[in-house]
């Protein structure tokens, strides 16, 4: 049997685990390449509904921090699109850079942008729980949303605020009321491909939809994400920074778009 030699330029800096998965077809994330993406006239719009009382709290999980949701109900859930049902609201995160000239897992004619924010939902009419979800073909839909440099965002205050609260990973915060439909991009067109979860387990269980249009932060909202550490108390300090997976290629793969 072939030994699973990884040498040290393709382990991951954060996770030490390998960076591609054997026999993976459809990882993410990829660069989406607007002149072959393809445009398909029935793709219906994205539909959201978020409660913000299931907003339960934040943690620091040591890649990124969470927003997570209570997923007992079907009060928060996106549907339409490229969905045949409703997906469940389980957790809302962000990937960032260690300065603004990158952050972003996806790229846009290879375009990076200094940070993403990735809505995480589960399909709840086929699986029980999200864990099962994740290891499923149409187990999960992230809504991806480009962050790019420009106007305070004052929604996202209230959360940038209590960032200090889960310096360290595992720390936790009660965190309460909080819609994160105020940090979708106002412009519904996106571009939707069957891809993975970009932190392992890796599983090729993602439909992304992927907004066309960035929304804007300031840098000074930027820089308290600088401020999250991966270590634990105790630990020797090491900055949250640069916690995005490098493109991986598109193989067989078409990516739709909502718009011509
Ligand atoms: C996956 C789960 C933790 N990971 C995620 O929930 C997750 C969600 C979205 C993304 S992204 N960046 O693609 O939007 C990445 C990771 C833990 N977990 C639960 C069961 C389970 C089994 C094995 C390993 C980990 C496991
Ligand atoms: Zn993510």
């Amino acid at each position: 049997a072939c030994s699973l030699q990884h040498n040290n330029a393709n382990l991951h800096p954060i996770w030490k685990g390998p960076l591609d998965i054997p026999g993976g077809s459809r990882q993410s994330p990829i660069d989406i390449r607007v002149r072959d993406s393809v445009f398909h006239p029935n793709l219906a719009p994205i539909s959201t509904q978020y409660d913000p009382n299931t907003c339960l709290h934040i943690w620091n999980n040591g890649y990124s921090f969470l927003v997570e949701y209570d997923d007992c109900t079907n009060k928060s859930v996106v549907s339409g699109g490229p969905l045949e049902n409703p997906y469940r609201l389980k957790q809302f995160h962000f990937h960032w850079g260690a300065n603004n000239d990158w952050g972003s897992e996806h790229t846009v004619d290879s375009k990076v942008f200094p940070a993403e924010l990735h809505l995480v939902h589960w399909n709840c009419s086929r699986y029980r729980t999200f864990e099962e979800a994740i290891m499923e073909e149409n187990g999960l839909a992230v809504i991806g949303i480009f962050i790019k440099l420009g106007r305070h965002h004052e929604k996202l205050q209230k959360l940038v605020d209590i960032l200090p609260s889960v310096r360290y990973k595992e720390s936790l915060t009660e965190f309460n009321y909080f819609d994160p439909s105020c940090l979708l991009p106002t412009c519904s067109d996106y571009w939707t491909y069957s891809g993975s979860l970009t932190t392992p387990p890796l599983t090729e269980s993602v439909t992304w939809i992927m907004m066309k249009k960035p929304i804007e932060v300031d840098h000074s909202q930027l820089a308290v994400f600088r401020s999250l550490l991966y270590t634990a108390v105790g630990e020797e300090e090491k900055n949250m920074v640069d916690n995005f997976r490098p493109l991986q290629p598109l193989m067989n793969r078409t990516v739709h778009s909502s718009f011509e």
